[in-house]
């Protein structure tokens, strides 16, 4: 069912670019829905059907940096960490073939906040539609075979320290609720809590197909190609449309492909944007000045860069860490400091010595460890993706400008987290495990030094989006709008994160699967004959589930 090869004159209705967490839904759902059209998932890596490397979760480290991944660097930030990676999975399933897999529904006021921001058609009802369809099998960290004592001991002390509730399952609090001021708990996850397996997007939409399970002779998923350019053509009357792509395949062969009816961009929030501009899709005067002619003057593609920037307080245990895990980081804590009832304050744990950016500094890495990191749900600093070249094998200019708010909100909340972190440690029982604070140290108590060490050390959590935006007609910086069909050009939509027109306060994958149903509800919405709950969606775990 995955090919390298595309016999000639094979042409598709829709091409699909990037199998990646978006793609993957896209394309499964569209083979499903319209079952006499020919839908083409073209994805840069190769498959991860069987691929044990990428299916066991717990591995995911090891991917990072590795050959399935882009890892594109960030430029140098004066405020922050000039040193940050971001990956970006090459492979099919994307990056949620190599991410960590936890998993939240949006909150409501997220959603409501992009429809107040012209996402027409975005609203919360939909979107919980959406997401109650999802087919990737989501719970919270295994009881019985993934909860390690400490872990369940630190839940307590969180609990305990900054009294906040203990969520069972955090996503039934958003489903019944639409969202939650606070709360500690072990994370809900995509994977298979009988063998450790992934349930990526590739996995839960793909791999029944692949493995014959599901018929669906009208997809075909072409691997280990890359789509160079989004071609445009412009009409006597001067309507710009897209429907034909420059493709690079596994042999080494160069062709153009077109597609009957439309043309849907999965790459992300990083490779998307990137394929636009070296189309001569994007600002006009940054493309000028590498030298890429303008076709559509786009000035929003690249704008608006978001992510979810962390960093990290690090204890020396004084005894091994307990192996039960799903993935090194099960368990997370929200606090809401304003008191306005949403969480703007959140932690991931880490139960391995996660010191790469502190042994940098100097910090010493314990062989065991335990760490909180304070994260910023709601990032008020916005950053830009731009060419460097008109050369496509030189990476994009990722400028974050992590830190550079003006009231100074994302630094702040760092300082804030390590207060509160700090806390969570002196209460019992988390406070009997710790030996000592490694980083950054007891020495480091005002809010200056824990701002300065914060900043300096801050990582990702990979999560760039918004860079092609989401928006309405009167918001010039929307590339798409809320049908996602980039605006000014026929034939040609994007869905992945780069639509997201601000950054939900939880970890985004379920967001981004969520865009995919929607995204191939949009496409067959508007093909003759077909009507939203007319046939059977493939819902939660496989089940049929009758709309
Ligand atoms: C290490 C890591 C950990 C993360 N952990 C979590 C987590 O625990 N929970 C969470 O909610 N989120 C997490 N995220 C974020 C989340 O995985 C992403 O936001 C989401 O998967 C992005 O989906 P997407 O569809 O936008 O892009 P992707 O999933 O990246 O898909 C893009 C696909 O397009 C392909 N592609 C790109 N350009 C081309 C081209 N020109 N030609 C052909 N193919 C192309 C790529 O190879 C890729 O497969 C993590 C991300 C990473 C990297």
């Amino acid at each position: 069912m995955t090919t390298t090869h595309l016999p000639i004159n094979y042409q598709p209705d829709y091409i699909i670019v990037g199998g990646g967490t978006a793609g993957s839904v896209i394309g499964a759902r569209l083979a499903e829905y319209l079952p006499e059209k020919k839908v083409l998932i073209i994805e840069a890596g190769p498959s991860d059907y069987n691929d044990k490397r990428v299916l066991d979760l717990k591995e995911w480290l090891s991917l990072l940096g590795g050959e399935l991944d882009y890892d594109y660097p960030t430029t140098e930030q004066p405020n922050g960490n000039s040193h940050i990676r971001h990956s970006r999975a090459k492979v099919l399933g994307g990056c949620s073939s190599h991410n960590t897999l936890i998993s939240y529904r949006p909150f409501k006021r997220d959603i409501d906040e992009w429809v107040s921001l012209g996402a027409e058609g975005w609203d919360f009802e939909t979107v919980t539609r959406c997401l109650d369809q999802l087919r990737n099998t989501i719970q919270p960290v295994c009881p019985k075979r993934h909860r390690n004592k400490l872990v369940q001991d630190w839940v307590k002390s969180a609990s305990r320290a900054l009294g906040v509730p203990v969520i069972e399952d955090f996503n039934k609090t958003l489903r019944k609720d639409g969202g939650f001021a606070s709360g500690t708990g072990f994370f809900s996850v995509s994977y298979n809590p009988e063998t450790g397996e992934r349930s990526s997007a590739s996995v839960a939409y793909l791999h029944p197909i692949i493995s014959g399970e599901e018929h669906r002779p009208n997809l075909t998923i072409l691997v280990e190609t890359w789509v160079s350019k989004l071609n445009l053509t412009t009409s006597p009357s001067g309507e710009k449309s897209a429907h034909s792509i420059t493709i690079t395949l596994k042999s080494g062969e160069t062709r153009q492909l077109s597609a009957r009816s439309e043309i849907i961009l999965c790459g992300g929030a990083i490779d998307t944007p990137k394929l636009l501009l070296h189309s001569g899709i994007g600002p006009k005067a940054d493309l000028e000045k590498i030298g890429i002619p303008c076709v559509h003057d786009l000035p929003g593609v690249g704008e608006n860069l978001l992510d979810h920037p962390e960093s990290i307080i690090i204890w020396e245990l004084k005894e091994p860490m307990p192996t039960e895990t799903t993935m090194h980081s099960d368990a997370g804590l929200f606090v809401d400091r304003d008191g306005d009832g949403i969480a703007d304050l959140m932690f991931h744990t880490y139960q391995i010595p996660f010191c790469l950016n502190t042994t940098r500094l100097g910090y010493p890495s314990p062989i065991d460890a335990f760490c909180m990191t304070p994260n910023i749900p709601r990032p008020k600093s916005r950053g830009k993706l731009s060419l460097l070249s008109s050369d496509p094998s030189i990476k994009p200019a990722l400028d974050f400008r992590y830190f550079t708010d003006a009231a100074n909100y994302d630094a702040q909340t760092l300082v804030d987290g390590f207060k509160l972190a700090r806390k969570v440690a002196a209460t019992e029982p988390i406070a009997s495990y710790i030996k000592q604070e490694i980083a950054p140290g007891p020495a480091i108590q005002s809010d200056e030094e824990l701002s300065e060490y914060g900043r300096k050390v801050a990582h990702t959590v990979y999560h760039p989006a918004g860079t092609t935006k989401m928006g309405g007609e009167k918001d010039e910086m929307a590339v798409v709008d809320g049908r996602l069909r980039v605006r000014g050009l026929k034939g040609v939509r994007i869905a992945d994160a780069g639509v997201f027109p601000t950054m939900v306060t939880v970890n985004p994958m379920l967001t981004v699967l969520a865009i995919g149903e929607r995204a191939a509800e949009m496409v067959a919405e508007e093909t003759a004959g077909w009507r939203r709950g007319t046939g059977k969606v493939l819902g939660g775990r496989g089940v049929e589930v009758r709309l």
